[in-house]
């Protein structure tokens, strides 16, 4: 009966999963996702070889999401996998406040420590709870360990990790946190095994996917994020509106009346790429539709990475690399490009030939800057932490 440690990644509107052997360096057995798709869900798993071992839909209804999507998961491996002892749970958490900074055994008082984190990510918090206290009446005294997203990003500087309001908000845990901590950590340690001498500098990462976000490295350590206390600061996103002046939000409170619960679900479900475009969330739907918003979102999408890009290189005060990663960055050679463009004077340039075959290294010869194409691996990042806390 193989041992096998079983991660989970539960975002706002989708459930990955993935099954790793429980040597010291986790070997991927299979993985999967399951993706809201309007009243539907799919469900979606590979073993490593990528060979489908299930694709299948689902019918939701309302608010039910991810606890079809856990069930979903648990019921496959126990029909693919009869034999599999599942000997640890773990799950990617995107808040862990001021006091988790590394992964952790997660027992009632943890449980309750992340429950009072809901409201600094209303949007995932509440789903990883879920999928904690899923796996744990599926997987009983099993040790579950949870992997924070901000935990990478504890070491900022102060003027990093502050905003300027009265001093009591910082106190209270009002800083900036930075998120998708999980995979900038799998990028750094990716590029310390394959390119050292670049690693040891300053690297910009973009993780641009349905969340998106950058990040500063100086030696393989976060110095800068942009997203801030909540996964809403920064770029714009599928359905997120990323940086915003708060005279915006007080405007909608006081001119329109508008309820805190009703600007939450405006600025987390009704903005980003799908605001702007009136269309979709989804970068794929946008480029290859003719609309002018559609243009228009995609553009603003671009300005805003280059923006940041600029600001995260003053904070680094230089640049060696540009890492591009998460759904869009791996696979969409247009927006990088477009990102890209006119960079010389920063020192990054592109190969377009090498951008469109999506290759690990797409930076043109005569660029200073390395500009590189890494795909991501939040799950392995978990299954190393729970390896780690397994062999004590
Ligand atoms: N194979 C692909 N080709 C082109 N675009 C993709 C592909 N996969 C994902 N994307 C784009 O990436 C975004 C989703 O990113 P992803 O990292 O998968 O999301 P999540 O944040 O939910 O993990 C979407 O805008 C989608 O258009
Ligand atoms: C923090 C965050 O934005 O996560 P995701 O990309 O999973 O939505
Ligand atoms: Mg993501």
């Amino acid at each position: 009966m193989p041992s096998l440690i079983l991660t989970l990644n539960a975002g706002s509107s989708s459930v990955k999963f993935a099954l790793f052997t429980c040597g010291p360096e986790p070997d991927l057995v299979a993985s999967g996702k399951v993706e809201q798709l309007g009243h539907d869900a799919q469900l979606l798993a590979r073993w490593a070889n990528e060979q489908v071992i299930d694709d299948c839909r689902m019918t939701l209804h309302s608010g039910q999401f991810h606890a079809v999507a856990f069930d979903a998961v648990f019921d496959l491996i126990r029909r693919c996998l009869p034999d599999a002892h599942i000997v640890a749970v773990g799950h990617r958490v995107v808040h862990g406040g001021i006091d988790y900074t590394h992964p952790t055994l997660i027992d009632a008082q943890v449980l309750a420590d992340l429950e009072n984190l809901t409201p600094f990510a209303p949007l995932h918090e509440p789903h990883n709870i879920r999928g904690i206290r899923a796996a744990g009446m599926s997987y009983k005294a099993v040790p579950q360990i949870a992997c924070f997203d901000t935990s990478f990003h504890r070491q900022h500087p102060f003027v990093n990790d502050v905003f300027a309001l009265p001093r009591r908000y910082y106190e209270q845990g009002v800083r900036r946190y930075g998120f998708h901590g999980l995979s900038y950590e799998y990028i750094a340690n990716a590029l310390a095994q394959t390119l050292p001498e670049v690693s040891s500098g300053s690297v910009i990462v973009a993780h641009l996917g349905n969340g998106a976000s950058m990040c500063g490295l100086k030696g393989g350590q976060s110095i800068a994020s942009t997203m801030g206390f909540s996964a809403l600061d920064g770029l714009p996103m599928g359905t997120r509106c990323g940086e915003i002046d708060p005279g915006v939000i007080l405007y909608m409170l006081d001119n329109e009346g508008l309820s805190s619960g009703q600007i939450s679900n405006i600025l987390y479900k009704e903005s980003g790429l799908l605001g702007i475009s009136g269309l979709s969330n989804d970068m794929r739907t946008l480029i290859s539709s003719n609309s002018p918003a559609a243009r228009q979102a995609v553009d603003y999408f671009v300005y805003r990475v280059r923006c940041e890009l600029g600001g995260l290189a003053v904070a680094l005060g230089g640049l060696d690399a540009l890492v591009f990663t998460g759904g869009i960055g791996e696979h969409q050679a247009l927006v990088r490009e477009r990102i890209c463009a006119q960079l010389e004077w920063l020192g990054v340039i592109i190969d377009g030939s090498l951008n469109v075959k999506h290759a690990f290294d797409i930076s043109a010869e005569t660029s200073p800057v390395r500009v590189l194409v890494i795909p991501t691996n939040e799950e392995l990042v978990i299954a190393r932490a729970v390896a780690k806390h397994l062999s004590g």
